[in-house]
């Protein structure tokens, strides 16, 4: 974090002027992505359809896209905001679900890397596997530690002048020359679908309130997931309680919870 720079003080600044974010993302993550960006404060359209995806990009703090229910339709709309994004000057964050499981998401990745994404935001067995590596992924589910994707993360953050961040029980993000661990969130997020795909529309939220520094702004995102997730599985009784428990824990948020609770370790 540059001085000053803190997530807190990132999450106050968002909140002072909360972000239009166009989220192309799945269909599972849809509604939940959508609740945990109001919660945290910032504004989420879910646009995708390719006559209008450039349109909107044009008009938006910043762009997500997520490959997890991808078509030909849908990779349409992607290419064309992720376009419409970088010409207006505008962050985008990449979310590669699964892309080592068929060709044809692979060929969508390749393509959608070649478009500079500011941010690639994955969990560590798509890491591992965008970067050349054997991963043990199985469908959207990461079955890799996240130590194993660090070197991965780098290399990528390098080759494409992107932030990589890897999460998992303990998250990585670098940017080829910064590199922090942030710890905290809990087992239950992973009980609870889409929540990494949520997580991706957040970085998007903080890279519109600051698209000059999108590791900071995706640190600032990580670890508003890592401090929220501790507190809601404090009470939770299992995936049900927690799914709730955690929009209410974000909402909750503010820029002293969050800097007093934020473990976030110079790696
Ligand atoms: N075992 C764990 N302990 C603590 N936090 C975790 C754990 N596993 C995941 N998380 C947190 O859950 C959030 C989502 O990360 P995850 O790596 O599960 O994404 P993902 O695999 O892309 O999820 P999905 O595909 O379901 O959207 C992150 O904030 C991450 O830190
Ligand atoms: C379960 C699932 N299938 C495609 S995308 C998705 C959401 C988690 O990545
Ligand atoms: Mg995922």
């Amino acid at each position: 974090m540059q001085d000053q720079t803190t997530p807190g003080t990132l999450l106050t600044a968002m909140r002072a002027n909360p972000p239009l974010v166009q989220c192309i993302t799945n269909y599972v993550a849809m509604n939940i992505a959508a609740n945990v960006m109001l919660a945290a404060g910032a504004s989420p359209a879910m646009v995708h359809a390719e006559e209008e995806a450039g349109e909107f990009a044009a008009i938006s703090g910043a762009l997500t896209i997520n490959i997890g229910t991808l078509s030909t339709g849908w990779m349409a709309g992607m290419v064309s905001a992720a376009q419409s994004a970088t010409k207006a000057g505008k962050p985008w964050v990449l979310d590669p679900v699964a892309h080592y499981a068929t060709s044809f998401r692979r060929k969508a990745v390749a393509q959608l890397l070649e478009l500079n994404p500011a941010v690639i935001r994955g969990n560590a067995s798509e890491i591992i596997a965008l970067a050349g590596g054997t991963s043990r992924g199985q469908g959207v589910d990461s079955r890799d530690p996240v130590e194993l994707a660090e070197e991965s993360a780098a290399l990528l953050a390098r080759k494409y002048r992107s932030v990589i961040a890897v999460t998992g029980p303990t998250d990585f993000v670098t940017d080829g020359n910064r590199a922090v661990r942030i710890y905290g969130g809990s087992p239950l997020m992973t009980q609870v679908t889409a929540l990494g795909c949520a997580l991706t529309c957040l970085v998007g939220a903080f890279a519109a309130t600051r698209p000059e520094d999108p590791f900071d702004a995706s640190v600032a995102a990580l670890t508003a997931f890592a401090v929220a997730g501790e507190r809601a599985a404090r009470e939770a009784a299992g995936p049900g309680s927690f799914s709730w428990r955690f929009l209410d824990a974000l909402a909750a948020l503010d820029e002293t919870v969050i800097d007093r609770e934020a473990r976030i370790i110079p790696a």
